[in-house]
């Protein structure tokens, strides 16, 4: 039997103070605790030098005959893009976003009912990345895998609970189709084909997939240039796709323009390469750095969907995108293998799973 996400971290305690979550909104000035220095993250203040011209993550239509290309070549140089017309109901996108703004709205006393345990892995927190950082992020989160009920059961009265869950399985199963067109639309555009992956060609409707929901909240900030929403990291999906509100936060990392802010396009969504694609993709599609700020005047949410393989399926690079005369660049690994080394290594559990060659 396949570990499923909720048993990830079972006997892999991390320890996040959730019970020390403050209410952000009686806070007229920002605690030491949650003023970040570069020597809090050496790559805080990145920027090339000189600046580099002003430039974004492409915005791609979905019903463009070229899409496909476009996207391969996004996640070649960015790791990230956005999409229009993919498909997903405007209402959808507001519903889920209206639960996420209700859900941080509660007190935090109602919150912590819902809180996530040490070795659990839905419920409320603080970011699980926190345990790597000694100052605290200016956010708020809330996991979800599967259905959501019996923790929104600790949120709200009976008469709220379905149509709350109703959203949730409309936008997972939404989120799955689009995630798994995406897949193949980039793979597409590097010449890979389904015949080329067994584990997914073997299984159809994507029923080879498991998925997460991560919804965050960033409160309006009284100095949101020194604080930190959500540190730099990569996510570790094969996919991420992010609906934000319309309050700007989202930036990604490139090496030769530093940090590039996403700007919130309406009825667009974001796509991040996660780790395990770019493992698939023998590292020829970036797996993008990316980083929540805040802001002083706006609060801002923010809904990821998290995407890859169920647990019992080994991601290894593709044999068609390794060169006859070299090797792969990892060794294969299950999201859970690599969800726990993540979450002891954190930003290095990619080069863990690195295959090192002899020159
Ligand atoms: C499936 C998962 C990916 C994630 C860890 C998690 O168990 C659920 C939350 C995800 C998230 C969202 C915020 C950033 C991140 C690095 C984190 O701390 O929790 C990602 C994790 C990830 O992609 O590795
Ligand atoms: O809020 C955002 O824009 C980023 C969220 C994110 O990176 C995540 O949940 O993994
Ligand atoms: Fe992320």
């Amino acid at each position: 039997m396949p570990t499923m996400l909720t048993d990830v971290f079972r006997g892999h305690p991390i320890h996040l103070p959730h019970s020390h979550q403050p209410d952000f909104t009686s806070l007229s000035e920002l605690p030491d605790s949650y003023t970040w220095t570069p020597k809090d993250d050496p790559l805080l203040d990145a920027a090339p030098s000189p600046p580099a011209a002003s430039e974004n993550i492409p915005l791609i239509d979905l019903n463009h005959p070229d899409a496909a290309n476009q996207i391969g070549s996004a996640c070649r140089t960015w790791g990230a893009f956005q999409i229009a017309n993919h498909g997903v109901p405007l209402e959808l996108l507001q519903g889920i976003e209206f639960l996420t703004g209700s859900l941080f709205q509660l007190p935090v006393h109602r919150k912590l009912k819902a809180a996530r345990s040490e070795t659990g892995f839905s419920g409320y927190g603080v970011a699980r990345i926190s345990s790597f950082f000694n100052k605290q992020m200016w956010s708020e989160g809330f996991t979800i895998t599967g259905s959501p009920l019996n923790d929104f059961r600790k949120l709200w009265p009976q008469h709220h609970l379905n149509n709350y869950c109703d959203i949730v399985e409309e936008y997972e199963e939404q989120m799955q189709k689009l995630a798994s067109k995406l897949m193949w639309l980039s793979l597409t555009s590097l010449g890979v084909s389904e015949e080329d992956i067994k584990w997914a060609s073997a299984n159809s409707d994507s029923d080879w997939a498991q998925s997460a929901l991560q919804l965050n909240h960033y409160p309006v900030c009284p100095e949101p240039d020194r604080a930190m929403g959500l540190a730099a990291h990569t996510d570790s999906t094969l996919l991420t796709i992010l609906h934000q509100n319309n309050t700007a936060g989202l930036q990604v990392f490139r090496d030769d323009l530093g940090w590039v802010t996403v700007p919130p396009v309406p009825g667009s969504l974001v796509v991040n390469v996660g780790d395990l694609f770019h493992i698939l993709s023998n590292g020829l599609f970036k797996s993008v750095l990316h980083r929540a700020r805040v802001n002083q005047t706006r609060s801002r949410l923010s809904v990821a969907f998290l995407w890859g393989p169920q647990s019992d399926i080994k991601i290894s690079p593709v044999p068609k995108l390794v060169s006859p005369v070299g090797s792969p660049l990892y060794r294969s690994v299950t999201w859970t293998e690599y969800l726990r080394t993540k979450a002891t290594h954190f930003n290095e559990a990619l080069s863990m799973i690195r295959n090192h060659i002899d020159e």
